[in-house]
């Protein structure tokens, strides 16, 4: 397995310093960055506003566990502490794996707990799908069809327009 999109959020001290720790700890295997946006809490609305970001990520030696285990490691790195009694609240760093692909293109499907994919929650977020787009914007989400017509939803409209691009903070010179 080569291929994946993983999603990048921070809430919690130098969110834009956690973003780019975590492409320049990807290293090589970072092929696209997006831009990064402004977010408003999504789940849990009493927390600080996230930085989002999406990455297009390639490397022949990694499986979709191993890509997995690359995000929990950026995790580490940036000292995010879990807080059982609150599955989506505030955190330094987190860095999910929204969809993964097999080298042929065929899309890794998987309802394993440890590592489901496509993420189950990805076709619910505005703050994945609009950054994804800025990669490819004829991106499919396996299982939910094509991440526009997703984010064009009347579901998502608000928490799309909720989103703020940050230009003024740039994860392409760092890969
Ligand atoms: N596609 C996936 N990407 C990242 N983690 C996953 C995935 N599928 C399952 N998990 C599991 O989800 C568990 C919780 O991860 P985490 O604490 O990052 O969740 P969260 O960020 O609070 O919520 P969410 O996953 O909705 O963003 C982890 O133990 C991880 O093994
Ligand atoms: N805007 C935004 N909201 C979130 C985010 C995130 O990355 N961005 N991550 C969460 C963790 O599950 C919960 N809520």
């Amino acid at each position: 397995m080569t291929r994946a999109i993983l999603s990048l959020g921070s809430n919690l001290g130098d969110r834009y310093a956690h973003l780019k720790d975590a492409v320049a700890g990807l290293g090589d295997s970072v092929l696209l960055t997006s831009g990064v946006y402004e977010t408003p809490p999504w789940g849990d609305a009493d927390q600080p506003a996230y930085l989002n970001a999406v990455l297009l990520v390639a490397d022949p030696a990694a499986d979709p566990a191993g890509w997995l285990e690359r995000a929990r490691a950026l995790e580490r790195a940036a000292d995010r502490v879990r807080d059982p009694q609150r599955r989506f609240g505030p955190r330094t760093l987190d860095v999910d794996v929204i969809a993964a692909w097999q080298q042929d293109g065929t899309p890794v499907l998987s309802d394993d707990v440890e590592l489901t994919l496509p993420h189950p929650r990805a076709h619910l977020r505005a703050f994945v799908l609009k950054p994804w787009l800025d990669l490819q914007p004829y991106a499919r989400l396996p299982g939910h069809g094509w991440v526009t017509d997703l984010l064009n939803s009347p579901e998502l409209t608000a928490d799309a327009n909720a989103l703020t691009p940050r230009p003024d903070l740039p994860l392409e010179s760092l890969e």
